[in-house]
């Protein structure tokens, strides 16, 4: 059986979801922890995210990378144990093989015994398991709590909403989509393969959990704290802003050559996070956008991991793009230093999808956030920092399939870059700033993560 609460140490398993968008804020979240005295933190991975996971995480902490077995399923290729690895077709596939992870995680949890167990939100059936072994759990979800509450308004609905319904969710949520938005939040709700739903996985975790714990705090979304809080019922854990601690090591001497040639804040840095992929219009219009700004850019595109990237840039380019920005704009595919570009001098602007990490590390950069959000909590966190943090502008779509042109790019990045002594530029740099301020001041964050540990205890 798992020790109390009360004990001196406290032992944490993370157990995020097989995708790097979970697992990085697991990551943070037990970089913040494990230098408090006392903790000692077991960290669950697909065998081959380890290595990669290891050098995440801080080196002085105190934390162990458990491997673990991805069993076989039909259609998913042998190794391929990270949503970075497959392909749209077989992305599903790996909820089926973690759905089939029950006995070995129980076994494991037997052997380990921790006091908590932190889980993502594909483990629909992990708070039983833990239950049964007398370990309490935390649902961790790595979504803004804008995002949950938009989710967690739907609870009590027997049947999946219509498009029409989700445009304007019900009870208390103020938040209105466009029908594109609606249209792919539907995904929330379909089934594959047999498996739940991740609405339906959301319900079982949000009821089955001791605690939910979020990645925010009061002063960043404290009405949809409040929200969330009344529909779920449960204990919620704020754990404050996760910022990502200073990094280590330097850009690399071609990308730091290559923005050093131009003048301080005038870059604009473009890229999409680690799984959002842009169709072909979407490609084409964003790098006419970006020409047309005639400031220099760093645009990096990346594509589903069963395709080439470079043969997919030269077909979804404009003809001749290339050739008229050289020297001026570089397209890149493939994982960049993204921390380290965001804090070069040069680079004054950040064309982004809304992850909420780079969003963040935007912020903290002195960047001007231009957000074109591309799916599901992307919506609600461009809302976020562009309608209530007034700290950023979001690109014009059109309502019925989000498409937007070059001019609409153009509009949002001079809206925020040309005559930063104008509004709405002048607001939206001082909006940023306040933000930069607030969520680099270590004050808050460790009086956070020190509330956090003693509600975990008084669990
Ligand atoms: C919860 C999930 O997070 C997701 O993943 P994503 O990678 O976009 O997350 P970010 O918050 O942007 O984070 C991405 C992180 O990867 C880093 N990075 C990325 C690309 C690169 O080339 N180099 C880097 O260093 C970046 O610096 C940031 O820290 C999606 O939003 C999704 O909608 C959401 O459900």
């Amino acid at each position: 059986m798992a020790s109390s609460g009360k004990t001196k140490e406290l032992h944490l398993v993370m157990f995020p979801f097989f995708a790097f968008g979970h697992i990085s804020p697991f990551v943070q979240l037990s970089n913040k922890l494990s230098s408090y005295p006392g903790i000692k933190i077991s960290f669950l991975a697909a065998s081959t995210s380890v290595g990669r996971i290891e050098t995440m995480l801080n080196s002085t902490a105190s934390t162990t990378v458990i491997p673990l077995t991805l069993p076989h399923v039909d259609g998913l290729p042998e190794g391929v144990e990270n949503t970075s690895d497959t392909s749209p077709e077989t992305v599903e596939l790996l909820k089926v093989a973690l759905d089939l992870m029950r006995p070995q995680i129980k076994t494991l949890l037997t052997n380990l015994k921790p006091n908590f167990m932190f889980f993502d939100f594909a483990q629909w059936w992990l708070p039983e398991i833990a239950c049964d072994l007398g370990i309490k759990t935390i649902f961790f979800t790595v979504f803004t709590t804008i995002s949950n509450a938009f989710v967690t308004s739907w609870f009590g609905h027997d049947t999946p909403p219509t498009i029409d319904e989700l445009k304007k969710p019900p009870s208390l949520h103020p938040i209105t989509l466009k029908t594109f938005q609606a249209r792919d939040f539907m995904y929330i709700f379909m089934s594959f393969h047999g498996t739940p739903s991740v609405f339906d996985r959301l319900i079982k975790c949000f009821n089955g959990c001791n605690a939910l714990l979020i990645k925010s705090c009061r002063e960043m979304e404290g009405p949809y704290i409040d929200y969330v809080s009344n529909q779920v019922k449960k204990p919620i854990l704020l754990i404050g802003p996760v910022v990502p601690d200073p990094h280590s090591g330097e850009l690399t001497e071609t990308w730091d050559s290559w923005l050093s040639q131009f003048p301080a804040n005038s870059v604009i840095y473009c890229s999409f996070g680690s799984e959002t992929f842009l169709t072909d219009d979407q490609i084409k219009e964003l790098s006419l956008g970006l020409e047309l700004t005639g400031l220099p850019f760093l645009l990096v595109l990346n594509f589903p991991a069963n395709v080439d990237g470079s043969t997919e840039l030269k077909r979804a380019l404009p003809e001749g793009f290339v050739d008229r920005v050289k020297g001026k704009g570089v397209v890149h595919s493939g994982w960049v230093q993204q921390r380290h570009i965001l804090e070069h001098e040069s680079v004054g602007c950040y064309v982004c999808h809304a992850g909420f990490s780079s969003v963040v590390e935007g912020l903290v950069n002195d960047c001007q956030l231009v957000m074109i959000p591309l799916k599901g909590d992307q919506f609600f966190n461009s809302k976020l920092i562009a309608l209530e943090w007034k700290a950023g502008v979001e690109v014009n779509r059109r309502d019925e399939d989000g498409f937007f042109g070059k001019d609409d790019v153009f509009e949002a990045v001079k809206s925020v870059m040309k005559d930063s002594g104008k509004e709405p530029a002048k607001s939206i740099r001082e909006n940023q700033k306040k933000w930069k301020e607030f969520l680099q001041d270590d004050e808050i964050h460790n009086k956070y993560v020190a509330d956090f540990v003693e509600g975990l205890k008084a669990l």
